[in-house]
């Protein structure tokens, strides 16, 4: 196993965030794709603003570029299996046309994600049985993806009932290892947890997909002592690209290779476009990789 299996990737989340349209709205789709091709890297993930599959693919082959996966926003403990399936079954389709290899799945009944809260001190939790459906759910929705050639992977995340590495853990058990996979995401255990080597070392066997978000240790602690909402915090700069943080991906990084992981890494930072400029992270977040992880990681070979 070498680093050669690991795709890099960069989200278009620095360019434009589903989170927040209107930020970013004047940055194309040529322009973002033309970007990541100038700050080398082989591909990104699905935006909200990405047009049909054969419009993208044909922009995808002009500049050599492959697609990682989408977000899916679930709803199985609100709607339940029956109403979420044929939005599922739509994205999966779009996904295998484009030739991804994971649906990133997050549930988002009682998410306060999107909402104007706290999004350290009012989290949802979820009840015994809302775990239920919600594990019952992932693991029909898994079997689904595989059906259109992905894996789905579940993205824990701030806000949401699946946060905090506790809860990792409850889903990770309450689903079948062969259909229901982890997205490991270094930016949202951090901030959760003030950690983020543990998830990776008890769910390896089970992570598919990787983000490498950064974050910024002062903005950080200021938003939590302001309780501020989720959108607040990235718009204040909680978030940033690997290299520019607090986090030292080198452990995680060799712990992936030693473990044999192989996939994509996406790099992913939700910034204000017009704060962070897009380029520029993105060069700082390849410099990393190329002088940190990847050099380093050729010494220990
Ligand atoms: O993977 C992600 C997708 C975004 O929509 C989300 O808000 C962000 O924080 C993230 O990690
Ligand atoms: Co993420």
């Amino acid at each position: 196993m070498t680093a050669q299996s690991i795709h890099w990737g960069i989200a278009p989340i620095g360019w434009r965030n589903d989170d927040v349209p209107e930020i970013g709205a004047g940055n194309t789709l040529s322009h973002l794709l033309s970007d990541i091709v100038v700050a080398g890297f082989e591909g990104t993930e699905v935006g909200g603003f990405f047009p049909s599959a054969d419009i993208l693919k044909r922009e995808l082959q002009l500049r050599k570029l492959r697609i990682a996966g989408q977000w899916f926003s679930s709803y199985l403990i609100r709607d339940g299996l029956e109403q979420v399936l044929p939005h599922f079954r739509a994205q999966c389709l779009y996904l295998q046309d484009v030739e991804a290899s994971v649906i990133v799945i997050s549930e988002q009944t009682y998410s306060v994600q999107g909402l104007d809260r706290d999004v350290f001190a009012q989290k949802p939790y979820f009840n015994d049985e809302e775990w239920d459906v919600l594990c019952g759910g992932l693991n029909e929705l898994g079997k689904v993806a595989e059906e259109y050639g992905l894996k789905l992977v579940y993205h824990h995340h701030m806000g949401t009932g699946v946060q905090t590495a506790e809860e990792i853990e409850r889903l990770m058990a309450g689903t079948d290892a062969a259909h229901v996979h982890l997205l490991y995401d270094t930016g949202h255990i951090y901030v959760s947890d003030g950690e983020y080597m543990s998830v990776l070392r008890q769910h390896i066997d089970r992570v598919r997909h990787v983000h490498f978000k950064d974050a910024r240790l002062q903005v950080l602690s200021d938003c939590r002592e302001q309780g501020r909402s989720f959108r607040d915090c990235f718009l204040s700069g909680m978030f940033t690209v690997p290299g520019d943080g607090c986090i030292d991906f080198s452990e995680a990084y060799d712990f992936l290779i030693a473990q044999g992981y192989s996939g994509w890494i996406v790099i992913e930072a939700e910034q204000d476009p017009d704060v962070a400029h897009p380029l520029e992270y993105a060069l700082i977040a390849r410099r990393y990789i190329d002088e940190q992880l990847l050099r380093s990681a050729a010494h220990h070979e």
